[in-house]
């Protein structure tokens, strides 16, 4: 097989599970089943992050390359006695991606019950009113049952998870469009960087994180654990290449390759990338002939901008996938761009030496 078939199989297989945050099991099942040939250590902690290591030549300094496993999505808050679902956010869900929308409601025995997302009809409402962006609490899931014993007996209960159903479909060229690439291309490309890299320098601690969407909160208690010297996280960022954005704002763009973050988050906010960490993605970028561009967004961060603050502080940075469409049902992302973040995060993995990791410490002065 291609590489294109082999990542397009495998984006296919880990954006189908629903996965939302504090319910990542199914995708952390398979990420344990494919990264096992390839860890000398693994386990799962007990949030339910999934830590594989890959010994280095010495243990003395650790890397950590983090990439989150779960996905936005909702909570069954209410079931109408007429059998009609409301439900909560899990995450930055856009409320204008919501309406009219395909999705699954997991129940606690696993069984996945279709539904769509309604609203009352728009000749029964004011003019005005149907301009606007209705918000969630007016919005309901209808499974087609007709009663609250109907949606019962389905085994649907509130606090059940419910995510889009979306299947991943090829577009022209290297493009595709699915939902919950963000993070499951960043999980893809880990689990595509552990195969392809041979021995590291130093312990390589490749994790994959829950409940970013909720607060970066996987890779707050796993950084804590494994105390890394240096960071990276494997996230999606925003391409903004599209009509309306004038081309100053277009931030990334799809296929001109992995982005290598300066900065993310409204007013600096999330992270600033340790420049040093940039400079060595620019220099392997550069090295492996890879193509790259510099990330620099005025939003959203990155489990890497709470690895920075671990302890006594971690140098830290993030390669970046471009996707359009971010929290949608039909983000849109280049293949190329995903295989190529694969090899970049492969080359820091095997490339990071104990003597720069050293040369990010700080110094004694007396
Ligand atoms: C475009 C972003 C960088 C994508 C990222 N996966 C994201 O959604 N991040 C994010 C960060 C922080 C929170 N939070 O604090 O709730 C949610 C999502």
């Amino acid at each position: 097989m291609s590489w294109r078939e082999e990542l397009l199989l495998l984006i296919k297989e880990l954006t189908q599970l629903p996965g939302p945050s504090g319910y990542e099991h199914r995708v952390r099942d398979k990420v344990v089943e494919l990264v096992k040939p390839y860890a000398d250590r693994l386990w799962i902690d007990a949030w339910g992050n999934v830590i594989a290591v890959k010994k280095g030549k010495t243990s003395d300094r650790r890397l950590m390359l983090a990439a989150h496993m779960d996905e936005i999505g909702l909570f069954v808050s209410h079931i109408e006695d007429d059998g009609f679902l409301r439900a909560i956010p899990i995450g930055g869900v856009l409320e204008r991606t919501l309406l009219y929308q395909r999705v699954i409601v997991v129940t606690r025995t696993g069984r996945m019950i279709r539904g769509v997302i309604g609203l009352k009809p728009p000749h029964v409402i004011k003019p005005e009113e149907a301009q606007k962006v209705p918000e969630l609490r007016e919005l309901f899931i209808d499974v087609g049952a007709s009663s609250k014993e109907e949606v019962e007996k389905l085994g649907v209960r509130n606090g059940d998870i419910v995510v889009f159903d979306r299947d991943v479909s090829e577009l022209s060229g290297n493009r595709i469009t699915g939902k919950a690439f963000d993070d499951r291309v960043g999980v893809a490309a880990l689990i595509k960087a552990l195969e392809m890299m041979g021995q590291p320098e130093v312990d390589a601690y490749f994790v994959f994180t829950v409940q970013e969407e909720v607060g970066l909160k996987g890779a707050r208690t796993s950084a804590y654990g494994i105390t890394p010297d240096v960071a990276l996280a494997v996230d999606v960022t925003i391409a903004s290449d599209v009509p309306g954005v004038a081309k100053s704002e277009w931030f990334t763009r799809l296929g001109k390759g992995p982005a290598i973050k300066i900065v993310d988050g409204r007013n600096a906010t999330g992270l600033i990338a340790h420049p040093k960490v940039v400079d060595f993605l620019v220099t392997l970028a550069e090295k492996h002939k890879i193509p790259y561009q510099l990330d620099v967004v005025p939003g959203g961060t990155t489990d890497a901008s709470i690895i920075a603050l671990n302890k006594d502080g971690v140098p830290a940075g993030t390669i970046s996938i471009p996707s359009r469409y971010i929290h949608s049902p039909v983000e849109v992302l280049d293949l190329e761009d995903v295989y190529n973040a694969s090899k970049l995060a492969a080359a820091f993995a095997s490339e990071a030496t104990e003597e720069w990791i050293k040369s990010l410490k700080g110094m004694v002065i007396k």
